[in-house]
């Protein structure tokens, strides 16, 4: 059959003509053949091509399996693994983001068709095929307003370390979409994500109708990873929900094996409702008739409603305590901030829950199951789990990128970011705590700042026997004039006036100032899906600012207490003054031009790569300068700013 053939070719790459298979071409997306033809990928048939693949087991060399069989033995080599990867990667990317553009954010009704959002994920599934095989996943489904993904990145490390197969769904990304999809605590990897993409999106594609369309992106991303861990054969699937709970498309998961709720707050209340107790209600939602499940330590008005829904299915609902720092014998939270510990405990709730449903707990940990003692598996999860963006430290490392000679990087200052993506009332005042305590950690001590990258009992030897070299370096360090900056977006959905008193209060009370804010758009949007290669923008002449001005004036008006309301408000800037003038870093409020719109301690910045620039430079001149900056108010600007940093 013609289209099977074409099918064939394109997945078993390469080997015709050599020739690329995968073109981005004006249509997007786009599929050409060695003969030239192109065929979008909807007259593919990708059934065929799943069910013939190369692959390689150590026993039996080199043989043909379906996608389906186990894959867990065998290293794949699959023939894509030569083709172009970046373009057709970035073809899948494209692909992705036609499906935001169906759907503005928040905006439920812009999906044609009469069946509802879980309807219509019950029908992708049975059109994959996935129906039965979803039911058969051993599942760890987690809400909540903050702290699903922590709690997630935690459970997928314990269970990874008690030596079970693992898949972790998370959101939203930073960098890359495929930070969505862990199999065995890695990203799943280009080569598998494009076949199990296409394979999706194909038979979606020959399947779609008016009542049943290609869904929205997010939709499409959970029904991928249910493709995925079925695919994979992971031990256990650990899901995070993707918005609310109730509606949401994850809460197709029929019989999780246990549910956890993270801690509620006022967060996306144009679709959950305006009160914690309506919040609540959607998050119990995922809920299931007699599944445990676990909670943190909640308001009441939300902890009533968590608890009424539990009552009605007759979920057995435990409250977990923040984990004791006593019960890590000595070893440290890999994610920082105190309100990781709530994440941890709930985790591990989780994960005993999980193991004993499971029959596992008993087998593995009979021996250590003493009620204080976390088995070593728990705590090497717990010390181990990663997850960027949350309460990161990047010591930016530009002073020696090659182009800078010897003498220019050994006489820089530091530019230290902390990154964390809170953009939640509650995730903002815990980010504030954090960044008070972590940039102390950077200036107390000679001592404490040359631990963090130094072996410390050399640190010490060497300062108690007055080590000349070292001393210096260490009295340098300690002399190092410090400046906090914010460097700050939020989406226009969120509220500002809440979001930056509160970060300000917070830090103030713990004694941390910024010297200077800076408010930057970001570059990722929610509207395009890209990866860690994708083009970083440069033109910035048509950019519309108001919102960064905006958040400037409220800034403003926050810390200087300035009237802005009589300001002109400008939406575009004069191209001349892309940066701020170097003086500007040292200069105090005394100089504000509030008239002229000049303000001392904030600046518009059009581009982020602009910023960091800015940043790098400021650095480079004064070596005696540490500037530690505050990234947050958005994933999407966390994840630009560690784009931006790491190429
Ligand atoms: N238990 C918590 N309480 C308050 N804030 C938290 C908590 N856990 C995490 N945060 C804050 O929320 C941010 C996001 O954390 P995380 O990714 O774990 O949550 P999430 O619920 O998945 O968030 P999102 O809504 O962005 O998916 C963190 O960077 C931190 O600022
Ligand atoms: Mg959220
Ligand atoms: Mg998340």
């Amino acid at each position: 059959m013609f289209p099977a053939l074409i099918h064939t070719i394109t997945y078993l790459k390469g080997g015709i003509f050599g020739v690329p298979l995968f073109h981005k071409r004006e249509s997007q997306f786009s599929i050409r053949t060695p003969w030239g033809l192109s065929f979008p990928p909807a007259y593919v048939d990708t059934h065929s091509l799943s069910r013939r693949r190369k692959i390689y087991s150590q026993e039996k060399g080199f043989r043909y399996q379906s996608m389906e069989k186990p894959e867990s033995d065998v290293a794949i080599i699959d023939y894509l693994q030569d083709a172009p990867l970046s373009d057709s990667y970035e073809a899948a990317l494209e692909a992705l983001s036609s499906l935001v553009r169906q759907q503005k954010h928040g905006d439920q009704k812009t999906i044609g068709g009469k069946y509802g959002k879980l309807d219509r994920m019950r029908m992708y599934l049975k059109t994959l095929d996935l129906e039965e095989r979803v039911a058969g996943l051993k599942i760890i489904h987690v809400a909540g307003t903050k702290g699903k993904g922590s709690t997630c990145t935690f459970c997928e490390a314990i269970l990874r370390e008690s030596g079970f197969r693992t898949g972790l769904f998370t959101s939203p990304h930073l960098i890359d979409v495929r930070e969505r999809f862990r199999i065995n605590g890695v990203d799943i990897s280009e080569v598998k994500f494009l076949l199990y993409f296409w394979n999706c999106w194909n038979q979606l594609k020959e399947h779609e109708t008016e009542d049943l369309p290609m869904p929205p992106l997010f939709q499409f991303l959970t029904v991928l990873a249910f493709k995925i861990f079925v695919c994979e054969q992971v031990d256990v699937s650990i899901i995070e929900v993707g918005l609310g709970g109730r509606n949401d498309s994850t809460n197709v998961i029929e019989k999780p094996v246990v549910c956890g709720i993270t801690s509620l707050g006022m967060d996306h209340t144009e679709t959950l409702g305006n009160t914690i107790g309506q919040i609540a209600s959607h998050k119990a939602g995922v809920f299931k008739h007699q599944i445990p499940a676990f909670t943190v330590l909640q308001v009441s008005e939300a902890m009533d409603v968590l608890q009424e829904n539990a009552r009605e299915l007759m979920v057995p609902l435990k409250v977990v305590e923040p984990l004791d720092s006593k019960a890590l014998n000595g070893l440290k939270l890999s994610l920082s901030g105190d309100h990781q510990f709530s994440n941890a405990g709930l985790a591990v709730s989780l994960c005993k829950t999980w193991l004993q449903r499971t029959g596992n707990w008993e087998k593995l940990f009979q021996k250590d199951n003493r009620e204080a003692n976390l088995p070593e598996a728990f705590l090497r999860g717990l010390s181990t789990a990663h997850i960027s963006g949350r309460a990161q430290i990047v010591h930016d490392s530009s002073s020696s990128i090659s182009h800078v000679s010897p003498e220019v990087a050994e006489t820089s200052g530091d530019l230290i970011f902390y990154l964390d993506g809170a953009h939640s009332p509650e995730s903002i005042e815990a980010c504030a705590k954090w960044f008070s305590v972590a940039v102390k950690g950077n200036n107390q001590s000679p001592s404490l700042v040359l631990s963090s990258s130094h072996n410390i009992e050399n640190i010490n030897v060497v300062w108690k026997n007055g080590h000349v070299q070292h001393e210096k370096c260490n009295i340098q360090e300690f002399n190092k004039i410090s400046k906090k900056i914010l460097l700050f977006n939020c989406m226009e959905v969120r509220d500002p006036q809440i979001l930056l008193p509160r970060l300000v209060s917070t830090c103030a009370s713990s004694g941390t100032f910024f010297s200077k804010a800076i408010f930057v758009p970001s570059i990722s949007t929610y509207n395009k899906v890209t990866s860690g290669t994708s083009v970083v923008p440069s033109d910035i002449s048509s950019k519309d600012l108001s919102w960064q001005f905006s958040l400037q004036r409220l800034w403003e008006r926050i810390v200087h207490g300035i009237d802005t309301d009589l300001l002109e408000k400008s939406t575009k800037m004069d191209g001349a003054e892309t940066s701020p003038h170097r003086e500007f870093l040292y200069e105090d409020a005394s100089n504000c031009s509030p008239s002229n719109g000049y303000f001392a301690c904030s600046a518009v910045i059009p581009s982020l790569p602009l910023t960091i620039k800015w940043l790098r430079d400021c650095v480079r001149e004064n070596p005696s300068l540490r500037l530690q900056v505050l990234v947050t108010g958005s994933l999407h600007l966390v994840g630009d700013v560690l784009k931006v940093i790491r190429r």
